[in-house]
């Protein structure tokens, strides 16, 4: 049995059946006009793997490193590595176009051994894709083979222990294989937490978070993974560099910045060294609405301005709470609708606040800050029981999303971040783009992290899938979007770059900072073999 994550399901998150009830498919058929019969999902059996192309000289190297039990050649192994979890990803799991399948699978055991993996790799031509947790929804881990002779899955599972720990400087050093829960488990042994609560905490690691700069359901309060970072080790072809000695230093600019978010492409992640907090002792999730989009980002901008913001922050538009009271069914979700008329809330939007505190006293300050700048904007008060359901569903989004894609459902999401200026003018933008390229489609809007200047917006699409290439039908609709975004805010707040968003990186910081980003690849990775055609795919050619 192989360490760490189980990679061989990879047409969507978890085993078993998640039907969706009768109501929640009778409220999709109105709304997107959703077939009766979808096609059914293809067996693994059907899928195409072809033979491995790796040179007996190139095995035999590899073997050499890591032994030969950790060269994985079999089909499941290079099937359960091909690609990442986003929808078009989990399509061609399922039957739809051509997977990119690797030539191998190599789990190195220690960082010593990723290093020697990669100079092997430099010199048998063979391209590497570091792999974490897999759940890349950008292209971050699809096996290109950038011209190289063969590509190979670099697994990082078997990296997976606490190498330290020190109490005093609250500082934990972690191997990058670490899966996220089972972090929380090492340091809730010792009392602390990362805090770090992404959608896709069950699967992904610590090298995924540094490697895409990800963001956790509760970075208002924790910040995101990169204000966590206090040390990395990289592997790369040419050697190892070992940054971070101090919580802050002047000696020039900060090369930690260069490795978080290289999503593989200039060095492996070997090791973390991450802030960590005490445990929360004292916890509270409210619910709250506000009368529409603008008002409703008002008042998060006020929280986030005056420094009050919830340790999680999270405001959905009146589309995105309309599906959740829709969805919930039931008497509830019609009670609610009611009382929300009653108490003149035309365009209710649902504003969820969580606080971890390490006593009563300090939740009950913190969160009377909060409802102190909450009151001028009239928020209505729905109290703990909707903002425990949202705990409580906190990570159902990817076995809802299996659920969809059985009933032929087209489900994606995208995010992007700007300054409070153009938030709105934004998400007005980006849901007509994909409102025009998809049709009859629900778009639904959240705002997840805030800033003292701006914030994320956070989109999740609904649409029948198209019967006749489903992959291009989402295809355009991404590219429409990412045409919207391009010149209002960033490409990608946090999910990063990979195949998906690489053609739109030089519009955002020039074509001196791809130049630089180059230079700098160039030097840790001179022949190119670092995960191919990700992030910077000129480069890859040259
Ligand atoms: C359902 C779902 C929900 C998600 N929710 C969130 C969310 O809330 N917030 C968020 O930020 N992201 C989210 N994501 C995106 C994804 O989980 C993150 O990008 C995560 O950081 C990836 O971690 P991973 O270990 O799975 O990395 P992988 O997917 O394995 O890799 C991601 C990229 O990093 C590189 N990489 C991985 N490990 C290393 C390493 N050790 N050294 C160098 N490079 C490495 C890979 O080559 C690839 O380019 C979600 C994804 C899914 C499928």
């Amino acid at each position: 049995m192989e360490p760490g994550i189980d990679h061989t399901l990879r047409g969507g998150w978890t085993l078993g059946e998640h039907a969706l009830p009768p109501h929640a498919l009778r409220w999709l058929r109105g709304r997107i006009g959703l077939a009766e019969h979808p096609t059914p999902v293809a067996p693994d059996s059907v899928l195409t793997v072809p033979e491995p192309e790796l040179s007996t000289v190139g095995r035999a190297a590899l073997e050499s490193v890591v032994g030969a039990e950790h060269v994985l050649l079999d089909r499941n192994s290079r099937l359960g590595r091909s690609g990442g979890m986003s929808y078009v990803d989990l399509l061609r799991h399922r039957g739809c176009g051509e997977l990119a399948v690797p030539d191998a699978v190599v789990l190195p055991g220690d960082p010593d051994e990723v290093v020697a993996v990669l100079k092997a790799c430099g010199e048998h031509d063979i391209g590497v894709i570091p792999f974490g947790g897999g759940t890349s929804v950008v292209g971050g881990v699809t096996a290109l083979r950038g011209g190289k002779h063969a590509v190979i899955v670099l697994d990082l599972a078997r990296l997976n222990r606490l190498v330290s720990i020190d109490p005093l400087s609250r500082l934990v050093v972690l191997q990058a294989g670490v899966r996220a829960t089972d972090a929380e488990r090492m340091l809730a042994a010792h009392g602390f937490t990362l805090g770090h609560f992404p959608q896709s905490f069950e699967r992904a690691t610590i090298g995924g978070f540094a490697a895409t700069r990800s963001a956790g359901q509760a970075s208002a309060g924790y910040g995101r993974f990169e204000d966590m970072v206090d040390g990395v080790r990289l592997a790369t072809p040419v050697g190892e560099l070992n940054l971070g000695v101090a919580p802050a230093t002047a000696a020039g600019p900060d090369l930690k910045q260069l490795v978080i978010g290289s999503e593989g492409a200039f060095g492996v992640i070997t090791e973390v060294t991450l802030r960590m907090r005490p445990v929360a002792t004292h916890t509270r999730y409210e619910g709250y609405f506000l009368d529409g989009w603008d008002a409703a980002t008002a008042a998060v901008r006020d929280l986030a301005q005056h420094r009050v913001l919830a340790d999680v922050t999270r405001l959905s538009d009146t589309e995105e709470t309309e599906v959740q009271l829709s969805l919930t069914g039931g008497v509830k979700a019609g009670a609610v609708k009611a009382y929300l008329r009653a108490r003149r809330i035309a365009d209710p939007c649902l504003l969820i606040l969580g606080w971890e505190a390490g006593s009563a006293g300090e939740l009950a300050v913190r969160r009377a800050g909060t409802l102190r700048a909450l009151r001028q904007h009239k928020a209505v008060r729905l109290g703990k029981p909707i903002g425990e359901t949202w705990r409580h569903g906190r990570f159902a989004g990817p076995r809802q999303r299996d659920s969809l894609l059985n009933v032929g459902v087209c489900v994606e999401t995208l995010e992007t971040a700007t300054h409070w200026s153009q938030l709105s003018t934004l998400r007005t933008a980006v849901r007509g783009a994909l409102q025009r390229s998809l049709g009859r489609a629900v778009v639904m809007c959240h705002v997840s992290h805030a800033y003292e200047t701006g914030a994320s917006l956070y989109f999740t699409v609904l649409a029948a899938r198209a019967d006749e290439d489903p992959i291009g039908q989402w295809q355009r609709a991404k590219r429409a979007a990412s045409e919207a975004i391009a010149p209002l805010g960033t490409i990608t707040h946090h999910h990063a770059v990979g195949t998906d968003h690489a053609p739109y990186l030089a519009g955002e910081v020039g074509s001196l900072g791809i130049d630089v980003m180059t230079s700098v690849k160039r030097a840790l990775d001179p022949t190119g073999v670092l995960n191919p055609g990700k992030l910077l795919p000129a480069a890859d050619r040259g």
